[in-house]
């Protein structure tokens, strides 16, 4: 039949049948086919892919989403809401939109609480895990997080005047706090010059994420190949691990099971109800998953803050005459007072317009549509379709927040931010049952560092930082273009 055609025409006809078959399939036959979109996100997920390796996955959705509104079609079987209906939906306290597939990839194995998907399996660890992150208890730790807050501010004492890289400095004080209150001490990160290695392999597991989720035969392939290089960059997963696991074995030589030690793993370790409930395997792996939850949403964050505050300083002077007129001497174990929101509603203000306008974790948050689909908004939505929506988007909707890419804390400040349209979609720590845990202990790092710096410093932007070198690119997590942020420190 094929006779006097070449392989090569043979494989040319093959392709456009299969080109045609999945344009039929995907525009005419889906039934998401009526959901705008671009041409290629309706034909193959790649589309997604390579937009997600560049880092701009974000910045794209949200400009699709300025073009076709609140629903668009980001792949053949992937959709993006922004609309307040839909977003209640699929991340409420009852909400029937589990974790996606793809969380699989996104944390060490064994899965700890960020990734589990199971409903049941997730809401038992929730709760064992809730008490510790109790804003009681994170209160409790607060001599630790101070201790490290003086540490960050006598290191930029040593380089006042000079340009300091502050994605940098933030990273290494969010990494040390997060040891201290997990792992029984820092990690040494600000009382040496180079990043300590598990900071490293922390940016290496989340490239290898990366590749194994969206290449698993470029994954399964490395995993074989004979070269030193490959093999040491697929170690990062097991240098974690064990450095979890040594870890968390000297705390329990050093401290004992019920160490009384004012840190997060002793809560972790005595629950509320008096019976250890995780085993060992499962507390190091957990300790080491909320090692990188901690890490670098609260570095990003403080990153951004001072990088708007070095264009707002109008804001720093405001901050600085609020924090003079608060008495925050008492009784404490460190005698400072921790700050709480009601206390300084403008430095509240400016940490809120830091995670409105630079979520840390501005992009989608994948969800599965329940077995037997789903209706989201107007919309039915089929069971094996992946449906989400990105903070970065629901946080510049402008009826909610007006002129919303205008850094202007004000908003907060003001009674109309209360309105429950600004509440339902700010959400920079996620919402419903799977809503950051560790919200109370971010809020008072982001407080103790931002009100401990500007009482001592005035910040400015090095020259070489600018608003094209912060421009946003995102891997989940944001990362300023420039891959670092250089700003310089005067004392007052
Ligand atoms: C400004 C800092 C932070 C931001 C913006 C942030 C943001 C988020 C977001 C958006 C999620 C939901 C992710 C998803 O659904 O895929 C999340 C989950 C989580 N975060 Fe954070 N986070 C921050 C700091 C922290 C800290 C300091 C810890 C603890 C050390 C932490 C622990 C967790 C945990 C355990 C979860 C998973 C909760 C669950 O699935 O039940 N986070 N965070």
């Amino acid at each position: 039949m094929f006779t006097g055609l070449s392989t090569i025409q043979l494989l040319l006809i093959l392709a456009g049948t299969f080109v045609i078959w999945r344009n039929v399939q995907t525009n005419l036959i889906s039934p998401l086919c009526h959901i705008p979109g671009p041409f290629l996100a309706r034909l193959t997920p790649y589309w997604l892919v390579f937009i997600d390796l560049a880092g701009t996955r974000t910045t794209t959705i949200h400009q699709l989403h300025q073009k076709y509104g609140p629903v668009v079609r980001i792949g053949p079987k992937e959709l993006s809401f922004a609309d307040q209906a839909s977003v209640n939906e699929m991340y409420s306290q009852q909400t029937a939109f589990m974790k996606a597939e793809i969380y699989d990839s996104m944390s060490v194995k064994p899965l700890g609480i960020f990734s589990l998907r199971d409903k049941g399996l997730h809401s038992q660890r929730r709760s064992l895990l809730s008490y510790a992150f109790s804003q009681a208890n994170v209160t409790t730790c607060a001599p630790l997080v101070h201790a490290q807050v003086a540490k960050l501010v006598g290191k930029i004492g040593a380089k006042k005047g000079m340009p300091v890289d502050m994605l940098l400095l933030f990273r290494l004080f969010s990494l040390d706090v997060v040891g201290e209150l997990f792992l029984g001490s820092s990690f040494g990160g600000l009382d040496n010059e180079d990043p300590p290695q598990f900071l490293l392999d922390i940016d290496q597991h989340f490239l290898l994420s990366g590749i194994e989720w969206n290449f698993p035969w470029i994954y399964a392939l490395m995993t074989i190949l004979p070269f030193q290089g490959v093999q040491w960059f697929l170690g990062a997963r097991r240098r974690l691990n064990e450095y979890g696991e040594n870890a968390y074995r000297t705390y329990i030589k050093r401290f004992g099971r019920e160490s009384g030690r004012k840190d997060l793993l002793t809560k972790i370790l005595s629950p509320k109800d008096g019976n250890q409930v995780l085993t060992d395997r499962e507390t190091y792996t957990e300790i080491g998953n909320l090692v990188f939850a901690g890490t670098d949403t609260t570095s990003t964050t403080l990153t951004y803050l001072f990088w708007e505050l070095t264009r707002n300083p109008e804001w720093q002077q405001r901050i600085r005459d609020e924090l003079r007129g608060l008495d925050r001497n008492d009784s404490s174990s460190d005698g400072v007072q921790l700050l709480k929101a009601s206390d300084a509603p403008v430095l509240e203000a400016v940490i809120n317009e830091a995670l409105r306008l630079h979520p840390a974790a501005p992009a989608s948050l994948p969800r599965a549509t329940p077995p037997g689909g789903a209706q989201l908004g107007l919309y039915y939505i089929p069971e094996d379709t992946v449906v989400s929506a990105q903070c970065y988007t629901t946080q510049r909707d402008p009826t909610a927040f007006p002129d919303p890419d205008t850094f202007d804390p004000e908003r907060w400040l003001k009674n109309e931010q209360t309105d429950p349209k600004a509440k339902d979609l700010f959400m920079p720590f996620s919402k419903g049952t799977r809503a950051c845990l560790g919200r109370p202990l971010a809020m008072m790092e982001l407080r103790e560092a931002t009100s401990a710096l500007l009482l001592k410093y005035s910040v400015t932007a090095a020259p070489e930082t600018t608003a094209d070198s912060m421009a946003m690119r995102d891997h989940f997590l944001v990362l300023p273009k420039g891959g670092r942020c250089d700003l310089i420190f005067e004392p007052l």
